[in-house]
């Protein structure tokens, strides 16, 4: 069945016609309050969104179907990441595609607060003529500070430079190196907020953002400092803003993000000195074209071919990778889940061996699949985007190696799990024809498909064994698929991996494991 998207939020209609020639359902339905979308989500494998539609834990829960969340747009701070992470929803934006329209909208407002051009407008446009009112400063030779050097702050910084003003940056994250490139200097937040004429955000919304602009930073200001804010409400503190306009200390601001938007009232509306605009950073046909193409390209990818770009949770995997990947992901997966299922005390670490071809792949999807599987035994909703940040939560250390081919096998991908009592290694790979093989268990080699229905029985190698133990599933009527024996010395470890067709009794088991050879025994499901 053809995949089905929800477009919940106005999107160029360049989305629409990528869906649908991609073979991809879509119903386009915006505008929705949160009841409206709780009861129609379930319906749906994708929604595509801008900045309007929230995506809440309550949404997610009832998002039964929900696969991918794709933003058409840079923020995703409408979106609950961690919680869709939790479900197993892959959250995608368009990095790039808005960033040029957004950081002209940032030297538009500057411009326009530089010379008050809306109230000029609005005073010509009523008849005024009021010539001697409008008095602006010219930016040529002026400080412009930009915080958060981003994709929008580098291109505004680079824009501003062209119009002849000093660029300042604050970013933790700007090399000394692209500072130079640029053509910025990098400083200090302290010695930003002392030296800039006009003040740019370019952060997203974080704890460590929020209200970076705050009456205290204002303080420290030049006198008669501008203030453009065109990247999330929350980075300035509206009162103290208004509060240091209505005094004089700030000479005006321009803002296009609120703290709470729609915004219908706002502490720095009605200040003669300020310029708002409703969120329009992104609005231009240009970027609405970029974003909407794209988000309809990497959301077709993912639910049509497994490629995941630009996710915010999960690493990246092309289109042409995830083929190749598809049957690893599924061996990783259950490898993972057969170490997990034998393990009885708490882990404490999984190392991951991918060894000969599959260490050119994507190993950070590999091992995600991995550490999901490992978990899962013990946490029933573990999923593949959200494993490394459960096993992180849980104190688990994950660790990824990656080594030339070993032995006969082409790619051979190896789970080592410790716990508090013991290391055990599980090793597999996938033949030509796509179905992963587990090859070696605790350095013991066996050759193994995975079985929806197993047995692992761990024994001395001793005669006798064999009949016993097929005797005993025989007498319950369990039927065998497959056997499949290995020890590591002739009299020493040995290891039986049973197929049989349905489940077996927990009577069952316990009387394989009173066989007088058998150290542990043990049902397994994949
Ligand atoms: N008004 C609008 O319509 C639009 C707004 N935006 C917003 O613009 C913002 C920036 O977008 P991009 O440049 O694409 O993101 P980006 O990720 O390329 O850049 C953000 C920069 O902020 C820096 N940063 C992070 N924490 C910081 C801190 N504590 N202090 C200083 N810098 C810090 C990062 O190092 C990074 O360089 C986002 O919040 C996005 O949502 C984006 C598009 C349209
Ligand atoms: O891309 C972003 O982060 C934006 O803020 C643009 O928002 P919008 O898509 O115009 O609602």
């Amino acid at each position: 069945m053809a995949p089905r998207v929800l477009i919940a939020d106005k999107l160029s209609p360049a989305a629409v016609a990528i869906f649908k020639e991609r073979g991809v359902e879509t119903d386009v339905n915006t505008g929705l309050d949160k009841d409206q979308l709780a009861e129609i989500i379930g319906n749906y494998d994708g929604i595509a969104i801008r900045s309007a539609t929230k995506i809440t834990p309550k949404i997610l829960e009832k998002a039964k179907n929900l696969k991918v969340v794709g933003r058409a747009g840079i923020g995703v701070d409408n979106v609950d990441v961690p919680a869709a992470t939790q479900k197993g929803v892959i959250v995608m934006n368009t990095p790039f595609g808005n960033s040029i329209t957004t950081a002209e909208h940032a030297i538009s407002l500057m411009l326009a607060l530089a010379r008050q051009i809306p109230a000029a407008d609005t005073s010509t446009q009523a008849g005024k003529w009021e010539k001697n009112r409008f008095m602006g400063v010219e930016i040529t030779g002026k400080t412009l500070g930009v915080i958060g050097c981003g994709n929008i702050g580098s291109i505004a910084a680079d824009r501003a430079l062209g119009l002849r003003m000093k660029v300042i940056a604050f970013d933790p994250f700007l090399s000394e190196e692209r500072a130079v490139d640029l053509g910025v200097e990098k400083v200090e937040l302290e010695d930003l907020f002392r030296r800039a004429d006009f003040i740019t955000l370019h952060t997203p919304l974080t704890d460590r953002t929020r209200n970076i602009i705050d009456a205290k930073a204002i303080e420290t200001m030049k006198d008669g400092v501008r203030i453009i804010n065109c990247a999330r409400g929350g980075l300035v503190d509206e009162v103290a803003l208004r509060a240091a306009l209505d005094s004089g200390k700030v000479a005006g601001a321009a803002f296009d993000v609120f703290v709470t938007e729609p915004a219908k009232e706002n502490p720095l509306f009605g200040h003669p000195n300020v310029v708002c605009t409703p969120h329009l950073g992104a609005a231009t046909s240009e970027a609405q074209e970029n974003v909407a193409l794209q988000v309809a390209e990497q959301m077709s990818d993912y639910l049509l071919r497994g490629a995941i770009s630009n996710a915010v949770n999960f690493p990246s995997i092309t289109a042409e990778q995830a083929p190749k990947l598809r049957p690893l992901i599924d061996l990783a997966d259950k490898l993972g889940s057969f170490a997990g299922q034998l393990t009885e005390s708490g882990i404490k670490q999984v190392r991951i061996t991918y060894a000969g071809a599959v260490a050119q792949l994507n190993t950070r999807a590999l091992t995600s699949s991995a550490v999901a599987g490992l978990l899962r035994p013990m946490l029933a909703d573990v999923n593949v985007v959200s494993a490394p940040s459960v096993a992180k939560e849980r104190g688990i250390i994950v660790e990824e190696t990656t080594r030339e081919a070993q032995g006969d096998y082409e790619s051979l991908i190896t789970v080592e799990v410790t716990t508090e009592r013991q290391t055990r290694g599980v090793s597999g790979t996938v033949y030509a024809d796509g179905r992963p093989r587990i090859v070696n268990i605790k350095g013991i080699r066996v050759d193994a498909e995975f079985g929806p229905s197993m047995l692992y029985v761990a024994n001395e190698d001793k005669p006798g064994f064999v009949g016993k133990f097929a005797g005993i599933l025989g007498d319950a009527g369990v039927n065998i698929a497959t056997f499949h024996l290995g020890r590591d010395a002739q009299g020493g470890a040995a290891i039986a991996l049973v197929e049989i067709d349905g489940a077996v009794s927990d009577k069952v088991i316990e009387e394989v494991k009173k066989l007088p050879q058998v150290t542990h025994a043990k049902p397994l499901h994949f």
